[in-house]
């Protein structure tokens, strides 16, 4: 007799086991946590079979597309309360439901299976639910990674605007904000802000046609469907989707061909009121070697940036991907690593790897000691690269000015900003005094400094072409 079996058996026959009503129990206990829809939409279905012990629980999930979404956003959650729940480690389970259409005995016996946990896409095994090979469904041309969702995103001052407008659009595409342009600079979230859009649209609406594409693909595409004469299928792909999301449309430059054909795209969908997202380094007119007429268009819906972080929301980030490693991380670690890693979030991601990996390999506790020895490097690379003269230099370069107007007493505008700049950039990356870098400006008073240090501290808040400029100089200067 197999040692797995059914709720319902186990509810035919109660007190059979201490598993039998595992897992009753545990949709109990996810409904006085999470929304009630989602428990209802996502879990209920769900057919459960228990291990007689209650040591292992198989669900069986009704195609890929829910299996990865379940698995990326309730995995963990069903996990800690089987284990609560049982008292002793239970191993969850995922598996593909056999398809409906008949299968072979030899088939069904091999429902696949795939075993917890699996992170993104790539790492998925490749399935075999059936012999005979089919057209995949749609969901699996969706490119998206189930893991980057609204609910993994932490939201701060950064990218309050773009969520906003994000979620907005996942719940009512084709309406407001078509199209949708998110822009800023590497590394602060665009892309997982395109993907929660497409994977909440999916999740509410399993049917809609949703696809991710990086505009290199997208140019890839372009390029096949010549050599091969296939623009019928091309057509065919891009022109008949509810919501297209399409990522770095900086990479079209110069690519004419392909910005005919996104052009001819973009008309289609929005003639048929779906919805187009894209994320660029940069705003709509700060693209180069783009044709004005898909610069304006970019530009007729809504745009909206995405800010790098500022210290608490890095601090978040931190302490929401530590957790969400099975780790924890004190907040005067996460604060220390906030403050030294200013770049952006996939860096941040990257130092919360090395403290994580170092703590384990050397069986320490996360501390501050033991996140300064792991970023040793990190840490000694800013600090030797950065000085007044390199910040001098690098903003003078920038804006086209002589860095010796950096020290000189010159007024007008276009010398006296780039040198505000300077000073705020030297406050904020380096460890000199504000009479120190006063004196590094031509032997100007620390009141002169303090009063650029604030200015461009506040202005970059509210203006984002600046807060733009300012964080491509820090990107530069931190190499
Ligand atoms: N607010 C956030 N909360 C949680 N994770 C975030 C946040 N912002 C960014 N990330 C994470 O940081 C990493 C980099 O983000 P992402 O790839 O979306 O950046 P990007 O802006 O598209 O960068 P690029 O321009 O290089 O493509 C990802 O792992 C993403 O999940």
């Amino acid at each position: 007799m197999s040692s797995v079996r059914s709720v319902s058996d186990a509810a035919a026959a109660p007190g059979q086991g201490p598993g039998a009503d595992l897992w009753e129990a545990c949709l109990q206990r996810l409904a006085q946590e999470m929304p009630p829809q989602q428990v209802t939409t996502w879990l209920k279905p769900l057919a459960a079979q228990v291990a007689a012990d209650g040591s292992r629980v198989t669900l069986t999930v009704a195609n890929r597309f829910k299996l990865d979404w379940v698995r990326a956003q309730y995995a963990g959650r069903i996990s800690a309360a089987l284990q609560e729940l049982a008292g002793q480690p239970v191993a969850l389970e995922l598996v593909l439901a056999p398809r409906e259409a008949p299968a072979s005995p030899a088939g069904r016996a091999s429902a696949a299976r795939t075993a917890l946990p699996l992170r993104g896409e790539s790492a998925l095994p490749p399935l075999a639910e059936s012999p005979a090979p089919e057209p995949a469904p749609a969901e699996h041309r969706t490119r998206l990674n189930p893991a980057l969702t609204f609910a993994t995103l932490v939201e701060g001052s950064a990218n309050r605007m773009a969520r906003a407008a994000a979620m907005h659009v996942a719940a009512s595409p084709g309406q407001l904000y078509n199209p949708l342009f998110i822009y800023g600079g590497v590394g602060l979230g665009k892309t997982h802000l395109v993907h929660a859009i497409g994977n909440q649209l999916l999740a509410e609406r399993p049917e809609a046609k949703v696809l991710y594409v990086h505009a290199e693909q997208f140019v890839s595409d372009v390029v096949k469907s010549y050599q091969r004469k296939t623009f019928d299928a091309f057509k065919q792909r891009y022109h008949n989707l509810d919501l297209l999301l399409i990522d770095d449309v900086q990479f079209f430059a110069n690519k004419d061909r392909t910005q005919e054909e996104f052009f001819n795209a973009f008309e289609a969908l929005l003639a048929k009121k779906s919805h187009i997202v894209m994320t660029s380094d940069t705003y709509p007119k700060g693209l180069t070697d783009i044709h004005e007429r898909l610069v304006s268009r970019f530009d007729s819906g809504l745009t909206v940036a995405i800010e790098p972080p500022e210290l608490e929301m890095r601090v978040a980030i931190l302490i929401s991907k530590a957790q969400a490693e099975g780790a924890a991380m004190p907040e005067d670690v996460a604060f220390f690593v906030a403050k030294n890693v200013r770049s952006n979030v996939r860096e941040l991601e990257g130092a919360l790897r090395k403290i994580l990996a170092y703590a384990r390999f050397n069986q320490r506790e996360v501390s501050i000691a033991v996140a300064r020895e792991a970023l040793k490097d990190l840490l000694s690379i800013q600090n030797r690269q950065i000085s007044v003269e390199n910040i001098q230099k690098t903003v003078a370069d920038f804006y086209k000015i002589k860095v010796a107007d950096m020290y000189s007493k010159k007024r007008p505008a276009a010398i006296a900003r780039p040198r505000q700049i300077a000073m705020y950039l030297a406050k904020e990356l380096t460890q000199k005094s504000l009479p120190e870098i006063g004196e590094l400006f031509g032997g100007r008073d620390h009141t002169t400094v303090l009063h650029a240090v604030r200015k461009i501290a506040a202005e970059r808040q509210v203006d984002s072409e600046l807060n733009q400029q300012l964080h491509v100089l820090e990107q530069t200067l931190k190499g």
